[in-house]
């Protein structure tokens, strides 16, 4: 690997102090005293500080643009990838974790060279990737630029949003007719009609919405409804004194977060948890960003849900569909492994720190991802 910040000089002229070896003349050119033509070798010497300093300040300014992009244009004017010298600093580490994720928005042209004649299918995450996470899990809304170019995708290609939260208040937050939802991480989806009857009929209806378009509801946790409603009302109140705490209904499962929680009383929330979990052996606990999060004990997560959405669109077992899943959480893992297990389409993992995930490109944060969905609309329009 070429190491383009090699300087002009390994060892520039004026870092170098006066030596006790250095002859009498070049005491003199370095003090500056002396005849004409030691004054011209000392005008010749600024002149070479003048230029490394240009140097060293322009091998800085690239230090910098390196934080956003792997591949530099050095003065030769040939394209060389940068491999960082060991990472130490937080940017530098996050640099080479980039080389095995890379990003998505920088790799744009290269991921969409195979999608060509395959039907793009887009699935996001909610919390983390299409609207930022905010103090408040009620006000986690999603900005207007951010709906419109999801809009512009979704006109576009099918799009799906699979959520820990519950469809309806996933709806309340995007409001957008053309996207499919799955809320309860994927145990509450509302999919295209089906054509065919799924495996798992018992757990589906055929419905219709006001204007009269078709639609399926699957939610293959029904029958923890009621044991989930029970759950719910006995964390509220066991978990009322504990300043901070927040028990979220998400319909099949429940959200307990503990981001306003002091550290202190942490320990505290967490033993009503497991507390209340004993009571019901069908449920298990999952963790997110300072959340916890009851579940029903079933084989179904966002991977589940991401299978099932593209056997419902009528892509099952089909090598003519190229996905794409942008998430930020640990439960999209579950849909990046589905992806990388039958070798299709894109995980992409938004991640301002490096991380182990299964995701093969990466996102800064959601602020890329609306320039990855703008990138994709316009795609779409260039290329229908
Ligand atoms: O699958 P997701 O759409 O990512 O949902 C996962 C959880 O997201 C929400 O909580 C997270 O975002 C909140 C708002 O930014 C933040 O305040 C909280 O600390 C995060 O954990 C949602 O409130 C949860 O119910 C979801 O399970």
């Amino acid at each position: 690997m070429i190491n383009q910040f090699q300087p002009p000089h390994a060892h520039p002229p004026f870092l170098a102090p006066p030596h006790p070896k250095h002859s009498p003349r070049q005491l003199k050119i370095l003090s500056g005293t002396g005849s004409d033509t030691d004054k011209t070798l000392f005008s010749r010497r600024i002149v070479i500080m003048v230029k490394q300093s240009i140097w060293w300040l322009y091998r800085m300014g690239l230090k910098k643009l390196l934080s956003k992009s792997q591949i530099v244009q050095p003065i030769s004017g040939k394209i060389q990838e940068v491999e960082p010298s060991g990472p130490d600093t937080e940017d530098e580490k996050y640099i080479s974790w980039l080389k095995e994720h890379p990003c998505a928005l920088a790799s744009f042209h290269q991921m969409m060279k195979p999608a060509k004649g395959k039907q793009i299918v887009v699935f996001l995450d909610y919390d983390g990737t299409l609207s930022p996470i905010v103090n408040d899990p009620n006000r986690a809304f999603m900005t207007d630029p951010m709906r419109s170019a999801l809009n512009d995708v979704a006109r576009r290609f099918p799009t799906a949003i699979i959520s820990g939260r519950s469809r309806d208040k996933v709806y309340a937050f995007v409001k957008l007719d053309d996207v499919y939802y799955a809320g309860s991480h994927g145990m509450d989806i509302m999919g295209p009609p089906l054509q065919v009857k799924y495996h798992h009929d018992k757990y589906q209806i055929n419905a219709q919405d006001e204007k009269g378009k078709e639609f399926t509801i699957f939610q293959p946790a029904q029958e923890y409804l009621p044991s989930i409603e029970k759950m719910l009302k006995e964390l509220k109140t066991r978990t009322c004194n504990i300043t901070g705490a927040f028990v979220e209904d998400n319909r099949f499962c429940i959200s307990v977060h503990y981001r306003h929680v002091l550290e202190e009383d942490y320990e505290a929330l967490e033993q009503i948890v497991w507390s209340v979990l004993s009571d019901y052996p069908c449920f298990h606990m999952t963790r997110g960003k300072k959340v916890m999060e009851i579940r029903p004990s079933i084989k179904w997560n966002k991977g589940d849900a991401l299978e099932y959405l593209l056997d419902t669109l009528g892509f099952s077992n089909s090598s003519n569909v190229l996905p794409f899943y942008l998430g930020d959480d640990k439960t999209d893992e579950d849909a990046f492994k589905v992806l990388k297990r039958r070798g299709l389409g894109y995980p992409i993992v938004v991640s301002s720190v490096p991380r182990e995930t299964s995701a093969s490109y990466s996102l800064h944060d959601s602020s890329d991802v609306l320039s990855f969905l703008i990138h994709l609309a316009r795609w779409g329009e260039t290329s229908a």
